[in-house]
């Protein structure tokens, strides 16, 4: 797949979109009119229809110009070329017209009018700022940040990491005396959009992760130095940053459908959001090693217990507990708050930009190798889930 390390060779490097385009520009004769003129539509795509979109185009066009698969399966290393073996593969023996209407069907839903203005499909981080991804509203002395992809378990794109950072600019100057974070939908969030990967620059992999950790760096640093109080409303399940984040903030109330799940190791990565610091310290380092390292997950219970969380609410009732509790905070005097803040983080500010830029540099280097490429391409490919 696209972003499968520059190690294991320079095909490997080059988009799927790219492979895809390859083998359309191979054409094999097909002699339906509708599927010439669909992959002619491929090449004219304004957006990138994502890497699991891309692997079904591919294994359709396979399908039907060649058949039903028959290659040697790819080593377990060759992760692009296994990827695409193994779509063209799960195909079976569908007919060769079968699937080239199937294949027609899936272009002309990706260029369908709602696709051409300003729809994006699924994983990809192309919407404008201002997109309805992230939504900010303010009352009652209260800046609300709201993860708003639930259908992706508001999986946060590059663009949600920009406009998040916008957003506690903004909230740190509005004149609402708290600022909470939350999810729309089951989720709280499931972390980093793992399709985030997967568009790939001229300068390769190299550059995605060099940015990503540009951006992660200045992601983690808002919330070091965010300076009123910050409250996770966690209203559902969490992985990987939105978990680690929450060291950074200054109360976490969770609902009891929560749980909380950082499985760096098995995604070939490393801790970040300063949880290297700030989880040992707030649970002890054997407990922080559980989680950061072996990837246990916690219930919203388990991670009150450990200090990670401020309260647990029942399910039925969270929502309406938790904002009527916080619209109270909300009318405490706004400087004392502030001020209070301030003398309890202060001290650690500069330690914590420190192990920031740590993990982040830390982190430049595992989504490098392998083991990350790996994880990735198999969560992509469906056949990991945590
Ligand atoms: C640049 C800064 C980098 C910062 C570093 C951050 C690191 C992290 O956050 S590491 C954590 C990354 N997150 C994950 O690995 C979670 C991956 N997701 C899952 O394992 C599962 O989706 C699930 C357990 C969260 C939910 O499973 P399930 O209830 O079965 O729901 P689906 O898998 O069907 O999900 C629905 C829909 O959402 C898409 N999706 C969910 N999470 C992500 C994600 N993190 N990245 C991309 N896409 C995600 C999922 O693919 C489904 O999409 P469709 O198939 O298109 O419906």
């Amino acid at each position: 797949m696209a972003f499968v390390t520059g190690r294991l060779g320079r095909p490997l490097r080059s988009s799927l979109l790219q492979v895809v385009q390859l083998h359309l520009s191979r054409t094999m004769g097909a002699s339906q009119e509708d599927f010439e003129n669909a992959m002619n539509q491929v090449k004219l795509l304004k957006k990138d229809p994502g890497n699991e979109v891309k692997l079904k185009l591919y294994a359709l066009y396979k399908q039907a110009t060649e058949g039903p698969c028959s290659i040697p399966k790819p080593g377990v290393f060759d992760f692009v070329n296994k990827a695409k073996w193994d779509a063209w593969n799960a195909l079976g023996s569908l007919p060769k017209e079968t699937a080239r209407q199937n294949y027609v069907d899936l272009v002309s839903s990706l260029s369908s009018p709602s696709e051409s203005s300003s729809h994006v499909e699924p994983g990809t981080d192309q919407k404008t700022p201002g997109s309805e991804d992230v939504v900010v509203t303010s009352e009652d002395g209260i800046t609300k940040i709201m993860f708003n992809r639930p259908a992706q378990k508001n999986a946060i794109t590059t663009q949600m990491y920009r406009e998040i950072i916008l957003a506690l600019e903004a909230a740190s100057k509005d004149n609402s005396t708290i600022t909470v974070i939350t999810g729309n939908g089951d989720y709280y969030s499931s972390g980093n959009d793992l399709t985030n990967f997967t568009k790939i620059p001229p300068g390769g992999i190299e550059e995605v992760a060099k940015s990503g950790a540009v951006l992660l760096r200045e992601f983690v640093d808002c919330f070091i130095d965010f300076p009123k109080p910050l409250i996770a409303v966690v209203n559902g399940p969490a992985v990987g940053i939105p978990v680690t984040l929450l060291g950074l903030f200054d109360a976490v109330y969770a609902s009891d459908r929560a749980t909380f799940h950082t499985p760096f190791s098995h995604l070939g990565q490393t801790a970040e959001g300063c949880s290297s610091y700030t989880f040992p310290k707030i649970m002890g380092p054997a407990k922080a090693t559980e989680m950061l390292i072996f990837g246990k997950k916690l219930t919203a219970r388990e991670a009150c217990a450990q200090g990670l969380v401020t309260e647990v609410f029942p399910e039925s009732t969270f929502q309406k507990e938790v904002w009527a509790r916080l619209k109270a905070y909300a009318k405490l005097p706004p400087n004392a708050m502030k001020i209070s803040k301030e003398l309890i983080r202060s001290n650690e500010k500069e330690k914590l930009h420190a192990i920031n830029a740590e993990e982040c540099t830390i982190l430049q280097g595992r989504w490098l190798s392998d083991e990350c490429m790996n994880a990735i391409v198999n969560f992509l490919s469906r056949k990991a889930k945590l």
